[in-house]
């Protein structure tokens, strides 16, 4: 698991790799100027190109000076640096790079009006005016020379992180910072990147290694972490000789009503795909025409208004909510579930049934996991302004609460007991249709069945769920939940023969 950082942990993995490893503080600098270049080359390389830099005085713009002088070297020949007078304060780096650039062949302007921007002709930017180090919203002639950048209209690839973009915390108010196509950012992602909010301010990003001490990165306590492929592997067993269903688990999917009926089948069918020995899909009579005819595999204990489980030592994992409805019969089923303390998934309309019954909320057994969408989130727990408040409450309610909670998005955050935040990578915009969610939660189930701790369990659901979508989306517009749910066994099956 990847520790992301904030800029406070990134300025002191510098200091400690400056002062612990043989390089210098400008040799850093050079480093990630040139793993910048590389990166940038991949996508840019018809150096004919004209490349307008504009940096700050601060080490961003060091990067950006830096950067000027490996494109000069790599053939780029028509680059022209604007050192923006944002203040008289300059960092060490930067003024030792500015000396370079005025040794060098390279064409430097200071710039201290927006109207200066005007007559800027080139067909690439690099934005370095400020990086990691902002500290207030962009305001005044600032604000209005990154307004002018903007309004040149060309490919922006910003140096680590868009100018005005805050690194983590709070996105305060309407974005006024650098619009980049691209952001190439040293040694890990930048977390508000995660958030829908970055979409304005960076197309997409790219992280490039620049040898900062990955041990002192990885023990410093952060609380956000990032899965890698490793850490899935790590986590699947195989299936072994001699196993037979009954050491695989046995779920129950508590789901379906007469209208939603697909959101059952949907989570019933990932389940089975998923790999728990048995499912059980409890719905109402009137689905189990169709149950039997599109999952003969699943067994069924029919709801008729009045049904209530007394006996639930044969399930190893519950799943309640998909498509569920708010009768009489499921909101006495939801009671009695969580006065259990069996492995419990608590989704979709069961999450809306708890946020109207507030006081049931506190009774959630420990390690049950929640899995609610922006909207049911807000509803449980309170409307929350923007993504980075939204994710510290959810942080802060799955250690009140002792539970596990998914918060779906593009990327999705597994807030655990212990304070730390999960971020999934897997996943894409053709997986944004109905169903989706049904699907991950019967393959959350599945993974419970078998044994797998929740905080196992939804890791590997986020990370195969999404997996899957990509990899079917290579060849479609849009998936469907269907067909993400019978790709997953096809995703187990590569990271567990990898393995
Ligand atoms: N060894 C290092 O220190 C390395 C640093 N790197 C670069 O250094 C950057 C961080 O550099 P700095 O810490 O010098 O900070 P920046 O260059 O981001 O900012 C410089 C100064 O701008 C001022 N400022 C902040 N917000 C402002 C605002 N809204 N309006 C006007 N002025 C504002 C602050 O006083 C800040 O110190 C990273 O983003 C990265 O690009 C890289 O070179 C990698 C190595
Ligand atoms: N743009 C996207 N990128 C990645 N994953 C997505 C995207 N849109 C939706 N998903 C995934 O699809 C699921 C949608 O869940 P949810 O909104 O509960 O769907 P539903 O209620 O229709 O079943 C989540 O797991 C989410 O992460």
């Amino acid at each position: 698991m990847l520790t992301l950082l904030t800029s406070a942990q990134m300025r002191k993995a510098d200091e400690f790799t400056i002062a612990n490893k043989p390089i210098a503080s400008i040799d850093l600098m050079e480093k990630a100027a040139r793993a910048f270049v590389q990166c940038f080359l991949k996508d840019e390389f018809d150096t004919s190109k004209s490349v307008a830099i504009f940096c700050g005085k601060g080490n961003n713009g060091g990067d950006g000076l830096a950067i000027a002088h490996i494109l000069l070297a790599n053939g780029y020949e028509n680059i022209k640096v604007y050192v923006i007078n944002i203040s008289k304060k300059q960092s060490d780096d930067f003024a030792i790079n500015l000396q370079r650039i005025e040794e060098s062949k390279c064409k430097k302007v200071e710039l201290t009006k927006a109207s200066e921007l005007k007559n800027i002709k080139a067909d690439l930017i690099i934005d370095a005016i400020l990086g990691s180090g902002l500290n207030k919203p962009l305001e005044g002639e600032l604000a209005k020379i990154v307004k002018a950048i903007n309004k040149l209209n060309k490919r922006i690839y910003a140096v680590d992180v868009p100018t005005g973009f805050p690194a983590e915390g709070k996105i305060a108010g309407e974005y006024n910072g650098i619009k980049a196509y691209k952001t190439i950012c040293f040694q890990r992602p930048k977390i508000n990147f995660f958030f829908p909010e970055s979409v304005d301010a960076t197309e997409k990003f790219e992280v490039v290694e620049i040898g900062l001490d990955e041990n002192f990165i990885q023990n410093l306590n952060g609380d956000f972490q990032f899965v890698e492929e490793t850490d899935v592997k790590g986590i699947l067993k195989p299936r072994k000789l001699f196993t037979h269903k009954g050491i695989y688990g046995h779920a129950l999917i508590i789901a379906g009503d007469t209208n939603t009926m697909g959101a059952a089948l949907l989570s019933s069918m990932a389940c089975l795909h998923s790999g728990a020995g048995l499912t059980t899909a409890c719905i109402p009579q009137s689905g189990l025409k169709a149950l039997n005819a599109t999952l003969p595999e699943v067994m069924a204990l029919p709801r008729d208004g009045t049904l209530a489980i007394n006996n639930l030592d044969k399930y190893h994992a519950i799943a309640i909510g998909p498509g569920l409805g708010f009768s009489a019969e499921a909101n006495s089923l939801l009671k009695s579930l969580i006065a259990h303390k069996k492995p419990l998934i608590i989704d979709a309309d069961a999450l809306n049934t708890l946020a109207e019954n507030p006081d049931w909320i506190d009774r959630i057994p420990e390690n049950a996991i929640l899995t609610p969408h922006m909207k049911e989130f807000d509803r449980l727990f309170g409307r929350n302004d923007g993504w980075w408040e939204r994710v510290q409450s959810a942080k802060i309610q799955a250690q009140k609460l002792n539970v596990i909670i998914i918060l779906k998005n593009q990327f999705t955050f597994i807030c655990l007991p212990s304070g730390k935040v999960i971020i999934n990578p897997t996943g894409n915009p053709a997986m944004a249709q109905g169903g989706m969610g049904d699907v991950l939660t019967g393959t959350i189930a599945a993974f419970m069945a078998q044994k797998y701790s929740s905080t196992e369990a939804a890791i590997l659901a986020c990370f195969i769920h999404g997996r899957a979508g990509d990899c079917l989306s290579k060849e479609l517009f849009v998936v469907t939940a269907s067909q993400v749910a019978q790709q997953i066994s096809k995703e187990i099956y590569k990271l567990n023969k990898i393995n």
